[in-house]
């Protein structure tokens, strides 16, 4: 990429800040970035705390050479009516909305606008996030590998057909919420057991972190690794058996299901 390739972020709410702030930490120079901010008081806050410029989309979308889209997919008509008419062959348009296509995408910029499809997750904000790309029908291999290393700047990046966009969007995308949801629910139940409650946050987040670390390290099924825990007739047998009891399995099963539903009706009402 050119040291003059300049990217443009078009909606700098929670996921499009964690873009431009690990664009920034990844060495991109402010004045390759851009954003595109419909909030005049966020856009103010992006501009004093990355000395970003705040332009309007139309600007940002003449301007850039590779454009990420981070509005909400109900946004995204909107602004890609706003932006359709300075759009040229050969810049890129990244897409980080749940459920929107690329055909969707397509049909409303002009031929020759490659477009690939993302869908990142917020641990990108410290480097850790997890993402999955699909190229759009008129993508080349490197507008590919460019959006690839614009995610690459904020954890992993895999290729995947975009079929399976919105099974990805209920299991990584949205995927940090039940974390954080399980980690709560922990800390609470310390809480109820008498501990305080520094005590069993530091506990919960340890033993999480922990367990993360041993799930890619050791590369053991998570199976194994939960028996190795569990001794026959001991404290994580008693605690698994409720869990089994309160149908803890079917609920994760069910509420992936519910987001992957969610996402493909954010694609039918495009
Ligand atoms: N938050 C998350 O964990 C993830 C979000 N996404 C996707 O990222 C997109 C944004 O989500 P969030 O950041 O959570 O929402 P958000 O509401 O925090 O951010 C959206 C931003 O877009 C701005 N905006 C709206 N219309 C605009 C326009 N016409 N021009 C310029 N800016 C405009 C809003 O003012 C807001 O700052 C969604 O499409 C979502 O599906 C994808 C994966 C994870
Ligand atoms: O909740 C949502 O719709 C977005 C997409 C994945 C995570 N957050």
């Amino acid at each position: 990429m050119s040291t003059e390739h300049r990217t443009a972020v078009i909606g700098a709410g929670v996921m499009g800040e964690t873009l431009l702030s690990g664009l920034v930490r990844a060495g991109r120079r402010v004045d390759q970035l851009l954003v595109g901010e419909k909030r005049a008081e966020r856009a103010r806050e992006l501009e004093e705390r990355y000395g970003v410029a705040v332009v309007s989309n139309v600007d940002a979308a003449a301007r850039a050479d590779t454009l990420a889209l981070v509005v909400k997919p109900q946004d995204m008509g909107d602004v890609l009516g706003e932006i359709a008419g300075v759009l040229r062959p050969g810049q890129l348009v990244v897409s980080l909305a749940a459920g929107i296509t690329t055909a969707f995408i397509e049909s409303r910029v002009p031929a020759g606008v490659a477009v690939v499809r993302v869908m990142p997750n917020t641990p990108a904000l410290v480097d850790e996030g997890m993402a999955a790309i699909s190229p759009g029908s008129h993508c080349s291999d490197e507008h590919l590998a460019e959006a690839e290393a614009l995610l690459a700047s904020v954890g992993r990046v895999i290729r995947i057909p975009e079929r399976q966009q919105d099974a990805v969007t209920a299991i990584s995308g949205s995927g940090p919420a039940y974390i954080f949801f399980v980690v709560e629910s922990m800390i609470e139940a310390g809480v109820h057991l008498g501990l305080p409650r520094s005590t069993s946050s530091e506990l919960v987040i340890q033993t999480l972190v922990g367990s993360a670390k041993m799930l890619r390290e050791t590369g053991t099924h998570p199976a194994v690794l939960r028996e190795q825990v569990t001794s026959p007739g001991g404290t994580t047998a008693s605690a698994l058996r409720e869990l089994e009891i309160h149908r803890v399995r079917a609920a994760f099963l069910a509420a992936m299901e519910a987001a992957r539903n969610r996402s493909r009706e954010l694609a039918e009402g495009q």
